[in-house]
C-alpha cells in the first residue's frame, strides 16, 4: 500500500486550465460593466528599457487585457528614461479617468528606485498590489488591491478543495512580491506559515514536514523531490529557462510529482494566473472607481 502511493503520481493543479475559465468569467463581466458605464476598463502598463523577458511578459499581458475586454495603454520608455520622467508619466495616469490599474513592468533599470515608482502609483490603481497601503491592508485582514501571483496562488489551492485552517505551509523566498504576501494571504486563510530565505538553517527539514510548499526562491531546482512529504501539494512560483530553451522551477517536477498530492507544472501553472489575478484586479479597480460594487 505504502509502495503503491508512493509511486503514484500527483494530481495536476493546472494553472492554465483554471486561468481560462476565469478569464471567460471577467470577459463577461468586463463586457457587462462597459455596457452599464460606457467605457471599458483600463490597464495602464509602462516598461522602461529593453530587456526581451520583460517585453515577452508585458505583451502576454497586454493580450491577456485585450481578449477580456479590458483596455491597454502601454508605455515603453528607453533605458536611460530619468526617475523624475517616469514620476511624471504615473502622476498623469494616476489622474486620468480612462486608467483604472497602472503597472510598471519591473525590474527597473539601477537608476530607478523601484521603491519610490511603487509608492507614487495611486493605492487605488495600484493593480498589482505592491503599494505598502495594499500590503498593509493584506497585514491587517483587509484586504484592497491583493498582490497577483500570491493571489493567483491562493486561487490554486481553493482548486484542491483543501480546508486550510491550520495547515502547515512552507514558502521558500520572502520577497515583497512574492513571498512576504503569500505568508499574508495563507495567515488570512488560517494556515499556519513557516517563511524561508537565505539566512534559513536547513530548508530540507522545514520542507519535509510541510502540508503545503510555496517554492519562489528564484534557485532551478532547489527543492529536491526527495523532500517532498506523502500528499503535499507544491506551488512552483519559480520560472528559468534553460539550455534547451524551455521553462522550469524551483522544484524538481519529475520526482515531487511522484510524492505530492497535487503539484503545479512550469510552465501552465502560476505564470497564467499572475495575469489572470492583474485583469481581476483591474476589473475590481474598474468598479471600485464608479462606484459599482
Ligand atoms: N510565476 C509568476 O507569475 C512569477 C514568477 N516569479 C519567479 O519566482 C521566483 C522568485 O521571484 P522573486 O520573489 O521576484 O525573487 P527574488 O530574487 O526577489 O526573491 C527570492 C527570495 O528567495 C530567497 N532565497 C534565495 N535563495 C534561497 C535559498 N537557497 N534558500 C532559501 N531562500 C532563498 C531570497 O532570500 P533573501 O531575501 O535573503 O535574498 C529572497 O527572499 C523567480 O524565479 C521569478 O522568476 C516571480 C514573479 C511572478
Ligand atoms: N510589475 C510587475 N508585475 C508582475 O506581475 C511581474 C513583474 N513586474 N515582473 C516580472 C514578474 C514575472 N511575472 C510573470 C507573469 C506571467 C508569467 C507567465 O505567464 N508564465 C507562463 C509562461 C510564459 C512563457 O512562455 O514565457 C507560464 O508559467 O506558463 C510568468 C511570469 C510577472 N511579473
Ligand atoms: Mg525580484
Amino acid at each position: 500500500m505504502r509502495i503503491l502511493m508512493s509511486t503514484s503520481n500527483a494530481n495536476i493543479l493546472d494553472g492554465k486550465a483554471l486561468s481560462d475559465r476565469m478569464r471567460g468569467e471577467l470577459g463577461e463581466e468586463a463586457s457587462l460593466l462597459t455596457k452599464k458605464h460606457g467605457r471599458a476598463p483600463g490597464l495602464a502598463v509602462i516598461i522602461v528599457g529593453n530587456d526581451p523577458a520583460s517585453h515577452v511578459y508585458v505583451k502576454n499581458k497586454k493580450l491577456g487585457c485585450e481578449k477580456a475586454g479590458i483596455r491597454s495603454f502601454s508605455h515603453e520608455l528607453p533605458a536611460d528614461t530619468t526617475q523624475q520622467h517616469l514620476l511624471g508619466l504615473i502622476s498623469e495616469l494616476n489622474h486620468d479617468p480612462k486608467v483604472d490599474g497602472i503597472l510598471v513592468q519591473l525590474p527597473v533599470p539601477a537608476h530607478i528606485n523601484p521603491e519610490t515608482i511603487i509608492e507614487a502609483i495611486d493605492p487605488g490603481k495600484d493593480v498589482d498590489g505592491f503599494h505598502p497601503y495594499n500590503v498593509g491592508r493584506l497585514a491587517a485582514r483587509q484586504p484592497a488591491l491583493r498582490s497577483c501571483t500570491p493571489y493567483g496562488c491562493m486561487k490554486l489551492l481553493a482548486e484542491t478543495g483543501i480546508d486550510l485552517h491550520g495547515k502547515e505551509c512552507v514558502i521558500v523566498g520572502a520577497s515583497n512580491i512574492v513571498g512576504r504576501p503569500m505568508a499574508l494571504e495563507l495567515l488570512l486563510a488560517g494556515a499556519t506559515v513557516t517563511v524561508c530565505h537565505r539566512f534559513t538553517r536547513n530548508l530540507q527539514q522545514h520542507i519535509e514536514r510541510a502540508e503545503i510548499i510555496i517554492a519562489a526562491a528564484g534557485k532551478r531546482g532547489l527543492i529536491k523531490g526527495e523532500w517532498i512529504r506523502e500528499g503535499a501539494i507544491v506551488v512552483d512560483v519559480g520560472i528559468h529557462r534553460i539550455e534547451d530553451g524551455s521553462l522550469t522551477g524551483d522544484v524538481e517536477f519529475a520526482t515531487a510529482s511522484k510524492r505530492a498530492g497535487w503539484i503545479t507544472p512550469v510552465p501552465g501553472g502560476v505564470g497564467p494566473m499572475t495575469i489572470t489575478m492583474l485583469l481581476a484586479n483591474t476589473i475590481q479597480a474598474f468598479k471600485a472607481h464608479l462606484g459599482d460594487e
